[in-house]
Formats: structure tokens, C-alpha cells, sequence
């Protein structure tokens, strides 16, 4: 049946890819970035996954993709027309997002941080505070309008806990879960404190103080890798969608095809 549409989330760390059929979406896979694979790489590894899934591509309708590697544009967009026949629809100028972004330059926002505000605006009434944690962990607001607004870019946890691991010889790398107490007695237990602890302490830290900005009391949705974990222990968070950035590609397929 060629009804399926592809939409593919392109981070700076993973590439997430996901197929719908009838409005549901009824596989995903992750794979690394790389930022100088070919369109011919990228092919065969997406060909290979869709059959295993016992998928054709010729049964793929429409694509769309958002991405802030800009490097990789090229790559994926042929790999679409040459593996796919499909000319892909691409999150930027020129594609409809129904959002009205109060960026001082709208072409700066990362296309990743404007789809997430399309899905959970479809789901939740504004006004809305985003996190996403991924390579970076970003925090958008979109206001009482439904507007834009901006928000914040903080390292991501991965990054942070990479850094520490880096840059003092004594600290290992370390499984990222909570301790079972803040006060570590030992270094394992030091670091999970520090770094999940901080995170915790960071994100409720960043929404208060745009809830005080503001003056208003938004609907607070966390997706992306670590969001189950640090949902758990954070005292704003209410909803954690693992597939948000999906959900908004989908959306802005529809809207604009
Ligand atoms: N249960 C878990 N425990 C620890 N870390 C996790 C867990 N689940 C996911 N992660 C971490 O989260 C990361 C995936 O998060 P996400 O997909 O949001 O970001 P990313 O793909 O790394 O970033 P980007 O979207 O910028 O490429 C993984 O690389 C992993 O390090
Ligand atoms: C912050 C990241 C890296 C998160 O993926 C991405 O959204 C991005 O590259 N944004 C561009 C800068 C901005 O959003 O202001
Ligand atoms: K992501």
C-alpha cells in the first residue's frame, strides 16, 4: 500500500526516523550522525532497515525532514530522490509551520526546537514551556497566542558528563542514573549526583524563572533521551513525550502537502 510517509529528525548527535501509516506511527529507528556519510550510505542503512521491517520504500508517499545539521541536507535529500523517488519537504523558509516565531531572526531557531512547538501546540493548550534534552538541552516558550518566544540553549547532559570525563583524569565515564543519595561516598555516586542532581536543579531553576518573566503558569512537556529520568525528579515537569519532534514532523507533513 503506498500510503506511508518517512519523517526523519536530524540531530547533531542521532538521526530519528519514523514511518506512518494511517496517522499512526508504526516504526521509528535511531541511528548515529555522521556528518560526512554519503547519500549512498545513508541509503543502503535506511534501506536495510526498512527491510527488516518488512517495509518497501516504493510504498512511501511523502517525506519530510528537519535538521540542524545543515552539512547533511544534500546527502539525505538525494538519498530521498535516489532510494525513495520522493522529493522530501524540508523544515525552513518556505514551509508553512502555522507558528509565529518572535525570534529576533526566525531563520535562526533550530528547525528541531520549531516542530516540537507544532506538536505539542496540537496536544496542549498554551501557554507552554518545551525541553528537549539532546545533544543540547533546550527549553522553548510559546506564550497565551500560541506565539514563539525563544527560550534558552544550556549543554546538554551527555555533553556535561562527557566534559567532566574529559577534562579530569580521576573521573570515569559513568552509567547516568541517580545514586541513591546526594551526599556520594564514592566517585561513581559523586558524579551521578553532581550531574543528574544539577540537571534536576538547572531545569526547575530555568522554568521559574521564565514562569517569573512571564507571570504565567505554562503547561510543561519534556521529550528527548534523558526527559523520563529527569521528569521523575523535577518539580514542574507534567508530560514527557518521547516522540514529540515525530509527532510535529507528521503534522507539517499534512499541513503542507
Ligand atoms: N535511559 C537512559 N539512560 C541514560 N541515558 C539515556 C537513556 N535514554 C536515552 N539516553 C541518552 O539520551 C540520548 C538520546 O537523546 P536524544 O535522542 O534526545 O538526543 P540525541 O539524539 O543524543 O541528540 P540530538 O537529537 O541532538 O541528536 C542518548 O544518546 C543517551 O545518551
Ligand atoms: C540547539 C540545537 C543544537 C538543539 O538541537 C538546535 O536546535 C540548533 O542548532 N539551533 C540553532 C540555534 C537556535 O535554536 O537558536
Ligand atoms: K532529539
Amino acid at each position: 500500500m503506498r500510503g506511508m510517509i518517512f519523517v526523519i529528525d536530524v540531530g547533531n548527535t542521532n538521526i530519528v526516523l519514523g514511518v506512518y501509516q494511517q496517522d499512526q506511527l508504526t516504526h521509528h529507528w535511531r541511528i548515529n550522525t555522521h556528518k560526512q556519510q554519503t547519500e549512498d550510505e545513508y541509503g543502503m542503512l535506511v534501506k536495510g532497515l526498512f527491510r527488516e521491517a518488512g517495509l518497501s520504500p516504493l510504498d512511501v508517499r511523502g517525506i519530510i525532514i528537519s535538521s540542524v545539521v545543515p552539512s547533511l541536507m544534500f546527502a539525505l535529500e538525494r538519498m530521498c530522490t535516489k532510494y525513495f523517488k520522493q522529493t522530501p519537504l524540508v523544515v525552513g523558509p518556505g514551509l508553512k509551520t502555522g507558528l509565529a516565531i518572535q525570534y529576533e531572526n526566525p531563520k535562526e531557531v533550530g528547525a528541531d526546537r520549531i516542530v516540537n512547538a507544532v506538536a505539542a501546540l496540537e496536544e496542549y493548550t498554551p501557554p507552554l514551556i518545551i525541553i528537549d534534552f539532546g545533544t543540547a538541552t533546550t527549553f522553548c516558550y510559546v506564550d497565551e497566542k500560541g506565539h514563539y518566544l525563544g527560550g534558552a540553549i544550556a549543554p546538554g547532559v551527555q555533553i556535561s558528563t562527557e566534559a567532566l570525563y574529559q577534562y579530569a583524569s580521576k573521573l570515569p565515564r559513568i552509567e547516568l542514573k541517580f545514586p541513591r543519595r546526594v551526599i556520594g561516598r564514592n566517585t561513581v555516586e559523586a558524579m551521578q549526583a553532581g550531574i543528574l542532581y544539577g540537571y534536576v536543579g538547572q531545569v526547575d531553576g530555568i522554568i521559574e524563572t521564565m514562569m517569573e518573566e512571564k507571570s504565567q503558569q505554562p503547561t510543561i512537556i519534556a521529550t528527548g533521551g534523558l526527559a523520563e529520568i529527569i521528569a521523575q525528579k523535577s518539580t514542574y515537569i507534567q508530560h514527557v513525550d518521547p516522540f514529540l519532534t515525530l509527532k510535529g514532523l507528521y503534522l507539517l507533513y499534512q499541513r503542507n502537502r
